[in-house]
């Protein structure tokens, strides 16, 4: 059952009972109500452990005024909203609503998707499809019909087939449709590589593009640290630096998502950051460079007539992706970059959008 959680509910007068404690000033031009600014609002649809970890980071990155919880579990989802609401006396002023209904994200400025089945132990993200695709008929129509809009970022998985279905079901331009893609795996590329050169992981520059999963392609030609390129300096240092050790270290990337699932049953913490940074790169106009996925027609000799999202490095600002960076690519760092768009197109023409 319901119970009451609002003073107002409990029978202590209206909502706005503030009235009674702070009077307006003699014009009255300056009360609560009247401020000019556009307040921000961002809506997560699931609130499992990963909307759940992307709710809670943008809260603490104040970069919201209202936030919009949508789950198919009631209860569930009403104790995570009280939960954070909860929190209110540590975090900037946000207002929390939650509801079953999509209604509730009317007029959004980024819709953030993270319904959906997630990974057991063994599976792939691309063994997802089906059962996320079907969910995604179901929510994309309605919540882009509340916030024509709004931006939308795709996390449920496989993220890169999903953001195209939900570019088709949204009927939304493709600068407007992101799917949080490699932004993840490329921190995991970094985090391994800063380990291993003892250095801070934000001055590590390193790409991951292609899909987010299996296929997925690190870019060695272009890593750097302090503007030094790190393929140069850890073959000299290491003589039998091949490609298959290279190779290893792509697949360690790959793996670790494998790993954490097997060890506590979910990632969150780490995509809950590569989100709010996605977020907060997309509101706040930044002009920013995250490898995400676009659609990729064109680039890198993946078909024109190709209609494949996956993820490369792109300029990210308040209207959605703003360019998508023409990087230099090895002839067989390009040739990877095709067999994942392949992979991942052979997958979206299956679905028959
Ligand atoms: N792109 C990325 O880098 C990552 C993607 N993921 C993906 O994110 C997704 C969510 O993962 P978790 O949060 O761990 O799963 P979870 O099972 O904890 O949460 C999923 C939530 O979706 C909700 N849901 C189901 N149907 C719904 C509907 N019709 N409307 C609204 N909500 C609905 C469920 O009730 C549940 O609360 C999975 O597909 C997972 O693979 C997870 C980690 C990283
Ligand atoms: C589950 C998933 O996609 C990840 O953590 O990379």
């Amino acid at each position: 059952m319901k119970k009451a959680t609002s003073l107002s509910e409990l029978g202590f007068g209206a909502d706005g009972a503030s009235s009674s404690f702070f009077r307006p000033v003699a014009d009255g031009a300056c009360t609560p109500t009247s401020h000019r600014r556009r307040l921000t609002k961002i809506s997560v649809i699931g609130a499992g452990n990963v909307g759940m970890a992307i709710a809670q980071t943008i809260l603490t990155r104040d970069m919201a005024d209202e936030i919009a919880l949508v789950d198919a579990l009631p209860d569930k989802l009403r104790g995570e909203m009280l939960d954070l609401q909860h929190a209110a006396a540590f975090l900037p002023r946000v207002r929390l609503v939650s509801d079953t209904d999509m209604a509730v994200t009317r007029g959004s400025d980024l819709a953030i998707v993270t319904a959906g089945a997630r990974q057991i132990p063994g599976e792939t993200r691309l063994n997802l499809l089906q059962r996320n695709v079907a969910l995604f008929r179901k929510i994309v129509p309605p919540l882009a019909e509340h916030s024509p809009e709004a931006l939308l970022l795709i996390v449920s998985n496989p993220v890169d087939v999903l953001t195209y279905v939900a570019w088709k079901l949204s009927g939304f331009p493709a600068s407007r449709v992101i799917g949080s893609g490699t932004n993840l795996d490329s921190s995991r590329f970094r985090f391994l590589l800063a380990e291993h050169l003892q250095v801070n992981a934000q001055d590590v520059q390193a790409y991951m593009v292609g899909e987010h999963g299996d296929s997925s392609v690190a870019i060695w030609s272009s890593m750097s640290v302090a503007g030094m390129p790190v393929l140069k300096s850890l073959r000299e240092s290491h003589q039998s630096f091949d490609e298959e050790a290279l190779e290893g270290i792509r697949r360690a990337v790959v793996d670790c998502a494998y790993e954490v699932i097997s060890l506590k049953g979910y990632t969150s913490w780490a995509i809950g950051y590569s989100v709010a940074s996605l977020a907060a790169s997309l509101l706040r106009d930044q002009h920013r460079i995250h490898p995400v996925s676009v659609l990729a027609a064109g680039f890198h000799g993946i078909p024109d007539d190709s209609e494949v999202f996956l993820s490369l490095p792109a300029r990210l600002g308040r209207s959605g992706v703003l360019g998508v960076a023409e990087m230099e690519l090895t002839e067989e760092e390009a040739r990877r970059l095709r067999r994942s768009a392949k992979t991942l197109w052979e997958n979206c023409q299956l679905l028959g959008l």
